[in-house]
């Protein structure tokens, strides 16, 4: 059962807010399914699947390594990874890779994304991937190699025969072979020149179906693996063929084909190196609360601002029209307050969100003050149902929504000098620490990005830095600083601010200096 917060929450949040709102728009590049970035010939879509296999053909399944683990942003130069597909990829990835999502697990969901956004199977989606840090095996199949060889790398890889035909058939159903980087199998090496595996006279390239299998059975594909004028890059043929045509049969009908494909791509993109472990499936969060500011403000008492994310998708039986949000909380001590905080419907874009899997978000946002003197611990969400009084009040799997205004980041008081000495700019990130817990030391995590030659991700690693104590006080409160020099090239970057230690420890996570960069540094 989901308790908040949970280090899945970004990733969580990149799957299911795509539109609306708020939102980040992960799905815009494949939407639809033919898009392509205005460039000619290229379909984000097909790209993205084609960078999920490339990038997990060379697991070993024995050995227990290799797989989807990103080590394909190391591989770029092997005759196995032609074309721009793997850096256009990884470019629009690179958005949203941060220390909470790592190369792999984007590029897990990019294959997960582009199928469903291209009518193909919903696949479940697991995350907890660990990127490689450097280049994996050869050994990407390429369409001039002889079936044996194909169905030994499968094997290696842990698919059967019969996967192995499965997964090419399932890729297959998207895109093409593009002139510009097998010239020789299309005939023609001009930019735009696609000739795609379902042919030309349909969009069937750029919808999730099994017109490659039908019209391979069918004696009727254009397909340039399977048909092309020279059989030796006729690997697709090969490959379909190779069990006498058994499997081919079973995908010709639509449903086994969709079924088969949900399985085969999730296995796929969860053949990982052993010493990764997958969370649990990443299913849409019911309510899910974000904290705006949590923060003492210039009155001395404590700005407790947020939002409230409701799901309201299709059986849920939640209607946006018909919902009112409230919280209560309960004090630092646990005492229940009897305090309502109501929590109010935006009205901009219906204030409503969207993602993955047709999932639908309602949001609810609130914002008050709270006593310093006593604090609070955790907070209650209720949802009550105005047309007929119903009401429900959830707990976050028992304990509540958990707080802890021990130390309490002040963004306001936070700063990104946008001078630049000697390449760096000076960042300055401010808490405040509650009496009690001065003694303690607060920690500053900040990431770096590291660039690395040639690889479009950076490496990230994580500084840590001892705040100081200051001589200013407030309301019950000290104030403490960390001051330090960011690159300016990498300055859009995260951090933690962490009091305490061990069991002790008390985080506020994941902060960004874009958020503090328009502050003045006093
Ligand atoms: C024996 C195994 C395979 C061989 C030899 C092979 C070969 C090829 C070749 C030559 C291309 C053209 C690339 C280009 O022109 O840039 C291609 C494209 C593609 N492949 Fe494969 N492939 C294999 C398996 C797979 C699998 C298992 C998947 C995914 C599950 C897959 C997904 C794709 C996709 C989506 C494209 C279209 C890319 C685009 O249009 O930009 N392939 N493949």
């Amino acid at each position: 059962e989901y308790v908040w917060p949970s280090k899945y929450d970004y990733i969580e949040d990149v799957m299911m807010l795509h539109s609306g709102y708020i939102h980040n728009g992960f799905s815009d590049a494949v939407n639809p399914c033919s898009f392509g970035t205005n460039v000619a010939g290229r379909q984000n879509a097909a790209e993205w699947v084609r960078t999920g296999y490339h990038d997990m053909a060379t697991h070993d399944a024995a050995a227990g390594t290799g797989g989807l683990d990103a080590s394909i942003l190391f591989e770029l130069d092997r005759d196995e990874n032609v074309g721009s597909a793997f850096n256009n990829t990884f470019g629009f990835l690179s958005n949203y890779y941060n220390i909470r999502a790592s190369s792999s697990d984007l590029l897990a969901l990019a294959v997960v994304t582009a199928t469903y956004r291209c009518n193909g199977p919903k696949i479940p989606f697991r995350a907890g991937r660990i990127d490689a840090t450097e280049a994996g095996p050869l050994g990407v199949p390429k369409p001039d190699e002889d079936v044996e060889t194909h169905t030994s790398r499968f094997a290696t890889a842990g698919f059967n025969t019969s996967d192995m035909i499965a997964m090419v058939a399932c890729g297959h159903t998207l895109g093409g072979v593009h002139g510009v980087d097998f010239p020789e199998i299309t005939g023609n090496s001009s930019e735009a020149q696609v000739s795609f595996f379902e042919g030309s006279s349909s969009d069937s390239s750029a919808d999730f179906d099994n017109a490659v299998v039908t019209q391979y059975l069918d004696n009727a594909t254009e397909n340039p693996l399977v048909a092309g004028g020279n059989d030796t890059t006729n690997s697709d043929k090969r490959v379909f063929g190779v069990d006498g045509n058994t499997t081919m049969h079973a995908l010709a009908d639509p449903a086994t084909f969709q079924s088969t494909c949900a399985d085969i791509l999730e296995r796929m993109i969860n053949a990982v190196p052993s010493s990764v472990t997958l969370s649990e499936v990443i299913d849409p969060i019911d309510i899910k609360p974000y904290m705006t500011t949590f923060a003492l403000n210039s009155n001395g008492t404590i700005d407790f601002v947020g939002r409230i994310r409701v799901r309201v998708s299709d059986g849920t039986n939640r209607n946006t029209n018909d919902l009112a949000v409230h919280l209560t909380y309960a004090d630092r001590d646990g005492t229940n307050t009897t305090t309502t905080i109501t929590a109010t419907h935006p009205s901009f874009q219906g204030g409503t969100s969207s993602g993955l899997f047709r999932e639908n978000f309602s949001w609810y946002e609130f914002a008050t003050v709270l006593d310093p003197s006593t604090g609070i611990s955790k907070f209650h969400v209720h949802i009550t149902t105005p047309s007929t009084g119903a009401a429900q009040v959830f707990d976050n799997a028992g304990n509540g929504f958990p707080l802890d205004d021990s130390i309490l980041y002040q963004q306001s008081q936070s700063c990104l000098d946008p001078t630049i000495v000697d390449g760096n700019m000076n960042l300055t990130v401010s808490a405040f620490v509650r009496n009690d817990r001065i003694d303690e030391v607060v920690t500053l995590n900040l990431v770096h990005k590291v660039p690395r030659q040639g690889v479009i991700m950076p490496a990230l690693e994580v500084h840590s830095q001892v705040f100081d104590k200051t001589s200013t006080e407030k309301s019950g409160y000290v104030l403490f600083q960390a001051k330090r020099l960011l690159p300016s090239e990498t300055w859009n970057t995260a951090f933690d601010v962490v009091l305490g230690e061990g069991d002790n420890e008390t985080i506020v996570e994941n902060q960004s200096t874009s958020a503090i960069s328009d502050n003045i540094c006093s």
